[in-house]
């Protein structure tokens, strides 16, 4: 099966359009973070998902770390995929899915050592996806994400080996290590941010180049 592509932090209808025209399968759009590139306003993500058609998944990336917070982000922007980038500290994975029967479920684990592994087996059966990516929630500002950096994949390729759920990766790919990525990682989809940017702007030569490595 072709490796699934996500280019994140969508800032704008056009940029969604050149993604998803280049190839993309998501589009991740990014709300308030502690820090990152990637955050636009709640109302432009709202403006930016009902032109995305429903067989692209349009990922909202949220910080809420309650389910009543994560129920109501998703319904202000209009999302059909919610991005858990921080740890669920209240409420469970159950409400959001009862509240939200049809928005898909992804929980970020942030590959900082081989604790990563146990904690995405320990909430896999509740999501419908994971996503791997190079932050670091414990940091005093806290990094949950566009950091640019890569994490340890042999960590990584463990895990998707132990998980039985989809794993994307996520963490400083560009067009010049994401087949070496795939190839040791082997993840159900690849996930990019700065690596298809120039000065912060969606780069059709980066995204293009990207999209045609992702396919070999
Ligand atoms: O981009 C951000 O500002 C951001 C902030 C907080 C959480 C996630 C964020 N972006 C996501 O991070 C991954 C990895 O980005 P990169 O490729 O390493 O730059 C990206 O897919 C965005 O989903």
């Amino acid at each position: 099966m072709p490796v699934k592509i996500k280019i994140c932090c969508i800032a704008s209808i056009e940029e969604a359009m050149m993604a998803i025209n280049a190839g993309a399968n998501a589009v991740g759009l990014v709300a308030r973070m502690p820090s990152g590139p990637g955050p636009i306003s709640d109302e432009s993500i709202a403006a930016i998902t009902p032109h995305i058609t429903k067989e692209i998944a349009s990922f909202l990336l949220t910080s809420e770390q309650s389910a009543a917070e994560i129920i109501a982000h998703i319904q202000r922007t209009g999302a059909n995929t919610v991005q858990i980038v921080d740890e669920l500290t209240a409420g469970t994975y159950d409400q959001i899915r009862e509240a939200m029967p049809s928005v898909s479920i992804v929980q970020v684990i942030h590959v900082t050592g081989e604790e990563s592994i146990e904690q995405a087996i320990g909430i896999q059966d509740q999501v419908d996806y994971i996503l791997l990516d190079s932050g670091n929630p414990k940091a005093a500002v806290k990094t949950l994400g566009g950091t640019g950096n890569t994490h340890n994949w042999e960590i990584s390729r463990e895990l998707v080996s132990r998980v039985s759920k989809p794993v994307f990766l996520a963490g400083g790919l560009n067009a010049d290590n994401v087949q070496q990525a795939i190839e040791m990682v082997k993840p159900y989809g690849v996930d990019i941010c700065n690596g298809v940017r120039t000065e912060g702007k969606l780069d059709r030569v980066k995204l293009q180049a990207f999209i045609s490595a992702v396919s070999g």
